[in-house]
C-alpha cells in the first residue's frame, strides 16, 4: 500500500512559561518519553531539549525552554532568559503554560516576551486537576483573552493526561504542511552523555530536597562504552564546601543513593549495564563563571 497521507504536517513548537508551571511534565506526557527532567524545584530545565511526537497526521517537534526568571540575576539566568527569547523565533507555534490557580506577575513577565501581534500563541491552562474546573476555568479563559490575543486556550492536566489530544489538535493547525523532519524513533536531540548528566542532576535534586540550593551542576568526565556496557565517571559540582558534605551524606550514604538511582536510569536509557562513579567537587559561584558555563554547554 502506498497510500499517501494527505495533509501531513510537521513543525516546531515552543513551550514557554514561568518555572514550575509544568512545561517538562507536559512535554513528557505528550511525547511519551523521558526527555526532560522534572522536579519540585524550579529551574530544572536548563537547556533547550527537544521532544518529537509523530502521529498519523503530524510531527510535533517540541522545544522546551527554561523557566523565565525575573527575581535573581546572574550570568546563568541571563543566558537562560536569552534562550527563552531565541526559542520563540523560528517556531511554528508557541504554547504558553500557566496554572489553573490563575495569573501571577511572573506569568505576565513571560507574556512580555511575546511579540504583540503574534498569531500562533496557544495558552495551555495546566493542572486543572488541582481546581474545581467548572467554576474556575471559564473566568480564567475570559481573563486571559483580555491579556493577549491567544489563538486558542486549552485547559489541560499534564499529570493526568487530560485534554492533551485537544491541545495537539489545536497545535496542529499551526504546523506547515510537509513531510516528517525526524525519523520516528528519534525523540530527543540530546546525546546520551547530556541525558546522563541530567539524570544525575535530577537524582541529586530529588534526594536532597530542600537541603540543596540551586547551585549544582554535573559534568561527565569520562565515558567508555561498548556493546556490553558503559563506564561513566561524573562530577557533581556544588557552590560551597558546606554543600559538599550535604551531597555526600553520612558515611557517603546520600551520594551512594544518588549514584545507584542514576545508574539504574542510565542503564535503562542505554539498554546495557552501567558502572557509574560520581564525585563531588566544590566550585565557588559557578553560576557566574563563564568558563564553567561554557564547559557545561550554556553558550
Ligand atoms: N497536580 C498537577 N501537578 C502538575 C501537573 N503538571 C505538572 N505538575 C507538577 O508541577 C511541578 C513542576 O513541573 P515541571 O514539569 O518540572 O515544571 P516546569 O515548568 O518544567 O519547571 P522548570 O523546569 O522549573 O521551568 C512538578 O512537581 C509536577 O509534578 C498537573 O497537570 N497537575
Amino acid at each position: 500500500m502506498t497510500e499517501k497521507i494527505e495533509d501531513f504536517r510537521s513543525g516546531y513548537v515552543a513551550v514557554i512559561g514561568r518555572p514550575n508551571v509544568g512545561k517538562s511534565t507536559l512535554i513528557n506526557a505528550l511525547v511519551g518519553e523521558k526527555v526532560s527532567i522534572t522536579s519540585k524545584k524550579p529551574q530544572t530545565t536548563r537547556d533547550r531539549i527537544m521532544g518529537v511526537l509523530t502521529t498519523e497526521d503530524a510531527q510535533y517537534i517540541f522545544v522546551d525552554t527554561p523557566g523565565f526568571q525575573t527575581k535573581h540575576s546572574s550570568e546563568l539566568l541571563d543566558r537562560m532568559n536569552k534562550s527563552v527569547k531565541s526559542s520563540l523565533s523560528d517556531v511554528d507555534a508557541v504554547v504558553m503554560v500557566i496554572e489553573s490557580t490563575g495569573w501571577r506577575p511572573e506569568d505576565e513577565e513571560v507574556l512580555k516576551l511575546l511579540p504583540h501581534d503574534a498569531k500562533n500563541v496557544i495558552l495551555a491552562i495546566n493542572k486543572t486537576d488541582e481546581v474545581k474546573e467548572s467554576e474556575v476555568i471559564l473566568p480564567l479563559i475570559q481573563e486571559s483573552m483580555k491579556k493577549f490575543a491567544f489563538a486558542d486556550v486549552v485547559p489541560v492536566s499534564a499529570e493526568k493526561n487530560h485534554q492533551l489530544d485537544v491541545l495537539l489538535q489545536v497545535i496542529r493547525k499551526f504546523l506547515p504542511e510537509g513531510d516528517k523532519l525526524f525519523e520516528d524513533d528519534i525523540y530527543t536531540d540530546k546525546s546520551p552523555r547530556f541525558l546522563a548528566a541530567e539524570i544525575i542532576r535530577e537524582k541529586a535534586f530529588r534526594l536532597l530536597g530542600d537541603e540543596l540550593p540551586y547551585g549544582v551542576a554535573v559534568m561527565i568526565d569520562k565515558w567508555e562504552e561498548n556493546d556490553q556496557g558503559a563506564r561513566i565517571f561524573a562530577t557533581l559540582i556544588v557552590n560551597r564546601e558546606s554543600h559538599k558534605g550535604i551531597v555526600i551524606g553520612e558515611k557517603g550514604s546520600k551520594l551512594r543513593e544518588i549514584s545507584r538511582l542514576a545508574r539504574e536510569d542510565i542503564s535503562a536509557m542505554l539498554g546495557k549495564k552501567v558502572y557509574l562513579e560520581v564525585w563531588v567537587r566544590v566550585r565557588k559561584g559557578w553560576g557566574d563563571d563563564a568558563a564553567v558555563l561554557k564547559s557545561l554547554g550554556y553558550e
